[in-house]
């Protein structure tokens, strides 16, 4: 166990650390701090939910001459909400030594960014089209730059990101830190990447499979036509006190989403469609329970905290495994445990065992669940809401009415009509869902292809770099070409 104090961190971010209430730091911030703060170029990866933030956040706060008004520190990531998620954290962990950070992110009011630029914050976070964008109307100088950190990388550059990237780092004085991080770092990425460090280091926490032990992993085979029946009686049974369902198209979560509600779920979805103001308020709403269910692309898959995610769906099986790590690494954080089930059709199967080969973990088989054990689930749901609502006592106002009852009936048969009345049984509402076909059938990955500056080309046709910002138009045009959407609808885009 390491003690933060033991790192060579400051008095004022010790003191931020202690109200954030960490006390230990978690093994790769153990590994990566003092690297860091010896000013080290290095690649960071260690499972999803381990404090990576933190891990780069500290020593990069750590380092900031606050009584030097210019931004000493940039970090880049994919998405805006990740770009707000990080940029509050590093608020906090910069609290003690009064440190300015300010996230910027497409989808928001230039203008208002160009002003709060003014305001000389020390630290940036934010995604690559909008900091390309304020770099182009010299609204923003990183000449003082001396730490730059990418989040996500591998998924930066899986997005198309590589050009954009090296615009903002040959702004960037050389003589510069450059961090990147993340839960998986495939090797064509982190050879890429090496291009831009100077003879980084490679913290790899060591850990027997890549994804978080404490996270119960199954899957589910069945067909396409019965997955929705099936998902529904899962949250029946499990009752999620939040759950994640990941859709593989925008199409797919607003019409999950709209079914969901449609059986008496409390849903919403998010995706790289809605606006910026939509997105926040669905995410909002998630983490303050209001909704209980979030369905979302890919968008939500990388590095978002909000804790208190149970169980995670992927009711379409993700096409890559690394997208299987993070979406799944949304539960089971900072040492929860947390319950994973992947839907799969039969013609997926191959998908499968590409996920376990890569994570180093087998999923364990999980048989649907009957509609008797759905309604079984929901009668011990209320039960358990019965003998809490006992608990909390205050029933005297219903006494007499339940003394009128049991003058006309015996007590069991007016406990299981209260029972039958309460439970929820299976919703066969009909639902509208268009029919997913499945991934194709492959068995390797495709090899690192150099020219078009990623690996898994995943059709990916838009390179208009201006369209690329925030991660709302990457993935069009996604289905010319690609075997696996039906429709022809345009909305029926990637995230
Ligand atoms: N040393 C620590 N002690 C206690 N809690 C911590 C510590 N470090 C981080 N946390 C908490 O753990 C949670 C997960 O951290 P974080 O989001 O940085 O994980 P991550 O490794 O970046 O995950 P991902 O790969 O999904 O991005 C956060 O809520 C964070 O506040
Ligand atoms: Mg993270």
């Amino acid at each position: 166990m390491v003690k933060f104090q033991d790192l060579g961190i400051s008095a004022a971010t010790m003191k931020s650390l202690k109200r954030m209430g960490f006390e230990e730091a978690t093994p790769i911030q153990a590994e990566t701090i003092p690297l860091s703060l010896q000013h080290k170029d290095l690649i960071g990866q260690a499972q999803t939910g381990t404090g990576k933030t933190a891990a780069f956040g500290v020593p990069l706060v750590d380092k900031v001459d606050v009584a030097n008004e210019v931004i000493q520190g940039i970090i880049i990531a994919p998405t805006r909400e990740l770009a707000i998620q990080v940029s509050e954290e590093l608020y906090k962990i910069g609290f003690g030594k009064r440190t300015r950070v300010l996230s910027i992110f497409g989808g928001q009011d230039i203008n208002r960014q160009i002003r709060a630029l003014k305001n000389n914050p020390h630290i940036i976070v934010g995604t690559p089209g909008r900091i390309l964008d304020h770099i182009n109307r010299k609204t923003l100088k990183l000449d003082h730059v001396n730490t730059v950190i990418l989040d996500e990388a591998d998924e930066m550059l899986n997005m198309g990101f590589i050009d954009d990237i090296e615009s903002i780092l040959s702004k960037i004085p050389e003589e510069r830190q450059t961090l990147l991080f993340s839960a998986t770092m495939p090797t064509p990425i982190r050879k890429m990447a090496e291009r831009f460090m100077k003879e980084p280091q490679i913290v790899k926490v060591k850990a027997k499979e890549m994804t978080v032990p404490l996270i119960e992993q199954y899957y589910i085979e069945t067909q396409e036509k019965t997955k929705f029946d099936i998902l529904t009686r899962l949250l029946d049974i499990q009752s999620p006190e939040l759950a994640i369902i990941f859709g593989r198209t925008k199409r797919r979560v607003d019409e999950l989403s709209e079914a969901l509600n449609l059986r008496g779920y409390t849903a919403e979805g998010i995706h790289g469609d809605l606006s910026q103001a939509k997105r926040m308020s669905v995410l909002r709403k998630f983490k303050e329970g209001s909704i209980d269910v979030l369905v979302a692309t890919d968008v939500a898959a990388r590095g978002l905290d909000i804790s208190g995610v149970t169980h995670v769906y992927n009711f379409d099986i993700p096409q890559d495994p690394e997208s299987y790590v993070h979406r799944i690494g949304r539960t089971g954080r900072a040492g929860k445990e947390g319950v994973a089930i992947t839907f799969i059709t039969y013609r997926e199967r191959s998908y499968l065992q590409v996920v376990e080969k890569t994570t180093k973990r087998k999923m364990e088989k999980m048989i649907p669940p009957t509609v008797d054990q759905a309604i079984e689930g929901q009668q011990k749901a209320v039960m358990e809401k019965i003998m809490q609502t006992i608990d909390a006592n205050n029933l005297d106002s219903y006494k007499e009415a339940a003394d009128d009852l049991l003058a006309q009936k015996d007590a069991n048969t007016i406990v299981a009509a209260v029972l039958k009345m309460l439970t929820k049984e299976p919703d066969t509402t009909p639902v509208r869902l268009t029919e997913e076909k499945p991934l194709p059938m492959k068995q390797d990955r495709k090899p690192y292809d150099k020219n078009n500056n990623g690996y898994r080309d995943r059709n990916r046709q838009n390179h208009n770099p201006r369209q690329r910002q925030g991660y709302s138009n990457k993935r069009t045009g996604q289905q010319n070409g690609s075997s696996y959407s039906k429709s022809n609808s345009n909305s029926n885009t990637y995230r």
